[in-house]
């Protein structure tokens, strides 16, 4: 089984990357890390694709169009709307939105699938316990929430705007990247999951709540979990 793994920063995936010794193999490419496994038999590679839909796309579509994979799975930190979700807490986005891609209306907001130029909205196509059904894994891999996530290209941080998104979408968590991920997985046909982890609420910005730190330890934990779950799948 190929698995591509997706995070746009590299401070995401400290942990994870030291500890299965990825390693950049292309002086050309040197956002894509990989790591066979002793048999051969899973072959992981890491891509960093930079921060935003833009980057995410152009580097996961490049990716693509010379390699093939069994699955892919974006994973990064986010900004929670739901105050039930606890910062640090890992969940796996199966619904996500282009959140601003449209037209302004009025008072409304017209999707890009109502003016007739296409999709904003993407699910994803596999789930973790699906992935792991059946088989003996950690109890990270399992009981994770399932939430619905809005992908932006500015950060809320704003109530008022917080507020318009809210009553428009009801989104529990929004990111830069997850809705361009699927978006790319579903045209190259490729099995995909979304990750993450809450390091902030979606609030008036304040830097000093946010928990970066105690969500990327809990986001390599999983990750770390899930890629020992492949070898006895
Ligand atoms: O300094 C800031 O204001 C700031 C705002 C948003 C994100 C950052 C980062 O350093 C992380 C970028 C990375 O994290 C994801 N992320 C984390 N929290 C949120 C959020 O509340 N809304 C949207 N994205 C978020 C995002 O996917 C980026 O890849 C700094």
């Amino acid at each position: 089984m190929r698995v591509l793994f997706v995070a746009a920063t590299g401070m995401e995936v400290g942990r994870f990357v030291l500890d299965f010794g990825f390693r950049v193999m292309d002086a050309e490419k040197k956002n894509v890390y990989t790591i066979p496994d002793e048999k051969n038999s899973v072959s992981h590679t890491l891509l960093i694709t930079g921060v935003g839909m833009v980057a995410t796309a152009y580097s996961l579509g490049k990716e693509l169009a010379t390699n093939q994979y069994d699955l892919a799975i974006n994973f990064g930190i986010a900004g929670s709307f739901d105050r039930s979700i606890e910062l640090g807490d890992v969940v796996e986005i199966i619904h996500d939105n282009i959140a601003e891609l449209g037209a302004e209306d009025n008072d409304s907001f017209l999707p890009v699938s109502v003016l007739g130029f296409g999709e904003s909205e993407f699910k994803a196509t596999q789930t973790v316990s699906s992935i792991f059904k059946g088989a003996k894994t950690s109890s990270l891999l399992k009981n994770l929430k399932q939430v619905r996530s809005i992908t932006v290209n500015t950060v809320h941080g704003e109530p008022e705007s917080i507020n318009r998104v809210q009553k428009r979408l009801n989104p529990q968590l929004e990111s830069m990247e997850g809705a361009a991920f699927f978006y790319v997985c579903h045209h190259a046909g490729i099995p995909c999951v979304q990750i993450r982890a809450v390091s902030n609420y979606v609030e008036k910005r304040d830097k000093d709540n946010w928990k970066i730190g105690l969500a990327v330890k809990n986001l390599n934990a999983f990750i770390v979990e899930f890629i020992n779950g492949l070898q006895v799948l």
